[in-house]
């Protein structure tokens, strides 16, 4: 083996050193021994590697047996990019915590760990572990957060229930702190209040002057944020700053229960995080592209420290090579140093995004399906339309309840709709659905049964579970067609969750009662299949897709301040309103 003994540190042309076996407690008097390439002190009572941080021709070092307890020492040889080989057996750093994957992360050139090599997986662990990837934060967190939440009994949100073809509508805005986007977000839903409602996300910050409890933030303490992730609530978490953020589903479900979309904001760990779940919302990114007004803006708050103030700075880096990197991560890039400028940039995205501005361009427009036409307004948020939007929110709805008009282009359009439909991930039952409704539809035309829908909806309004039936005295299902299009679309938001399925089997139950005692599945009468067929006018408008999302049903009691809801109350919707009560005290 090349290794050469000396008595004394006189191994300065020598590429080798050994100074084993003896009382050493420090490394002295190795600075100038600058092309040294093996030293090997073990046995000896060395308690730090402090003096050998300049031998960058290091490749190996031995320390075996020494008195090294600290993880933090290996800081002296970080910067010793030839090393490859460390020994610390039999040292007190061992019986550290991690002390394997500490190592290796921070001496990320090793080859070999005390005698055994350092692996790729190892390699990779550790900087999971100490460094991890803004993917692999916001995969833990997913993973966190969803198995609280499968630890916990199992509720339903019937508002956000996740479908394949109609996600519940989300907005995020997102960019670097302080860049506007929560001004933003707040002008967006009062402009847009038929809309929109800002989603309220919890905060282990204090308020600013002016917050409001509940409005801007909940702000709760560490401990209650905990307690909220041990339940199982968030969605999504992060920490920024050295606080704790996230939103929880209740939330969003607050919204979704009011007949509106959400608009939070967050950081890019938060979007992320997001994505992992089933929410399908469109990701507004707002960043700064003149760096002196960014900086003038944040100092001005009069909020933030100047190491706060260059982290958010330095993370404009972070969104545009983001948004570089990953095209089509973000639905749309706003840039905001000029927020008057970006909220009217934000407010055409908007109106792209609920079709506001397509009346009049073309009623041959096919993307426009009923429920669409009935949501487009032609008016901005500045020019209000003389009727009350929600009319057009609940018209969304109500849609489905309209029995099919054949002189409809979107009812000419169907089959082809369910032919979009018909995807290969599609289940056999899924497939046979689809068929008995294709089958149904040909009848209609041919004049053989009535229009599909009007069944549809008879019998959704006779037959639905008791368990979704409201126990309010007060509550009267009226028979006009909103009202059984309400109660359809609560219907209808069941099945894609696994959660449902008792309430699926239920509904399933009930149309086999409709069943004629000589009739098979396939040949159920009209009727039997309004989960499905229900959703199917609403394929081409998910959000993300440009095209308009699906508000989702307008419950009993909604809280539209009585100034904006001059139009017919929305019709009742006593399945929804019992579940949304059923989840909030769940
Ligand atoms: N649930 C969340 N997940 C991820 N990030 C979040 C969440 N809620 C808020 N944030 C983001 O955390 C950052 C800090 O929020 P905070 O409200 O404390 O700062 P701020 O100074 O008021 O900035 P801003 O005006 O951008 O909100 C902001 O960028 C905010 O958008």
């Amino acid at each position: 083996m090349n290794i050469m003994y000396f008595p004394t540190f006189k191994c300065v042309l020598s590429p080798v050193c050994v100074q084993g076996g003896n009382q050493m407690e420090r490394i002295e008097g190795l600075e100038n021994m600058k092309s040294l390439q093996v030293l090997d002190l073990s046995l000896n009572r060395i308690t730090s590697l402090s003096g050998l941080q300049n031998l960058h021709l290091l490749g190996s070092i031995n320390l075996e047996k020494n008195l090294i307890s600290e993880i933090q020492e290996c800081k002296h040889v970080h910067d010793l990019f030839l090393l490859r080989n460390l020994n610390l057996l039999g040292n007190p750093v061992q019986e550290q915590p991690d002390y394997r994957l500490s190592v290796i992360f921070l001496l990320q050139h090793l080859a070999v760990l005390d005698q055994e090599k350092v692996t790729a997986e190892e390699k990779v662990s550790s900087v999971n572990k100490y460094d991890p990837p803004l993917d692999v934060v916001a995969a833990k967190d997913h993973m966190t957060n969803l198995v609280y939440q499968l630890m916990q009994p199992q509720v339903l949100y019937d508002s956000t229930l996740p479908s394949a073809d109609s996600p519940y509508p989300m907005l995020v805005l997102t960019g670097p702190q302080g860049c506007g986007k929560r001004e933003l977000a707040h002008r967006l839903c009062q402009e847009f209040s038929e809309y929109f409602a800002y989603g309220t996300c919890h905060t282990t910050r204090g308020p600013y002057l002016g917050e409001v409890n509940g409005s801007d933030y909940h702000f709760v303490s560490e401990e209650d944020f905990q307690t909220i992730v041990h339940m199982g609530k968030f969605i999504q978490t992060m920490k920024y700053g050295g606080h704790s953020y996230g939103l929880t589903r209740d939330s969003i479900e607050d919204v979704a229960r009011e007949g509106l979309a959400c608009c939070v904001h967050m950081e890019l760990e938060g979007v992320l995080s997001l994505k992992y779940s089933h929410f399908e919302p469109r990701y507004i990114l707002l960043i700064p592209t003149q760096l002196e007004k960014y900086m003038g803006h944040l100092k001005s708050r009069g909020l933030y420290t100047p190491s706060q103030i260059d982290m958010a700075v330095s993370r404009i880096d972070l969104y545009a090579n983001f948004n570089r990197q990953r095209p089509g991560f973000f639905d749309n890039v706003i840039p905001c140093d000029d927020w008057e400028e970006a909220y009217q940039m934000l407010g055409q995205v908007v109106k792209d995004y609920l079709l506001l501005d397509e009346q009049g361009e073309g009623q041959n427009n096919n993307r426009a399906s009923p429920d669409n036409r009935s949501t487009v307004s032609g008016h901005g948020p500045e020019e209000k339309p003389p009727s009350d939007l929600s009319r057009s929110v609940s018209g969304t709805m109500s849609h489905s309840a309209t029995p099919l008009d054949p002189s409809d282009p979107a009812y000419r359009n169907y089959s082809t709709k369910i032919q979009a439909q018909l995807s290969p991930q599609k289940s056999p039952a899924e497939l046979a659905s689809i068929r008995r409704r294709e089958q149904l539809v040909r009848e209609a035309i041919v004049g053989r049964s009535p229009g599909v829908y009007s069944q549809l909806f008879k019998s959704s309004a006779q037959t639905a579970p008791s368990s979704l039936q409201s126990h309010d005295p007060d509550t009267h299902f009226s028979e006009d067609s909103s009202s059984d299009g309400s109660r359809a679309s609560s219907v209808l938001s069941v099945p894609s969750s696994a959660g449902a399925l008792s309430v699926l089997g239920h509904t399933l139950e009930t149309h086999k009662d409709h069943m004629t005692s000589d009739q098979t599945p396939d040949d159920a009468s009209p009727g039997t299949d309004h989960l499905a067929t229900v959703i199917t006018p609403s394929s081409e408008r998910r959000p993300g897709s440009n095209i308009k999302p699906i508000l989702p049903p307008i419950p009993t009691g909604r809280k539209t301040p009585a100034a904006l809801s001059p139009s017919p109350s929305p019709s009742p919707n006593p399945a929804v309103r019992e579940q949304g009560e059923a989840n909030k005290e769940g």
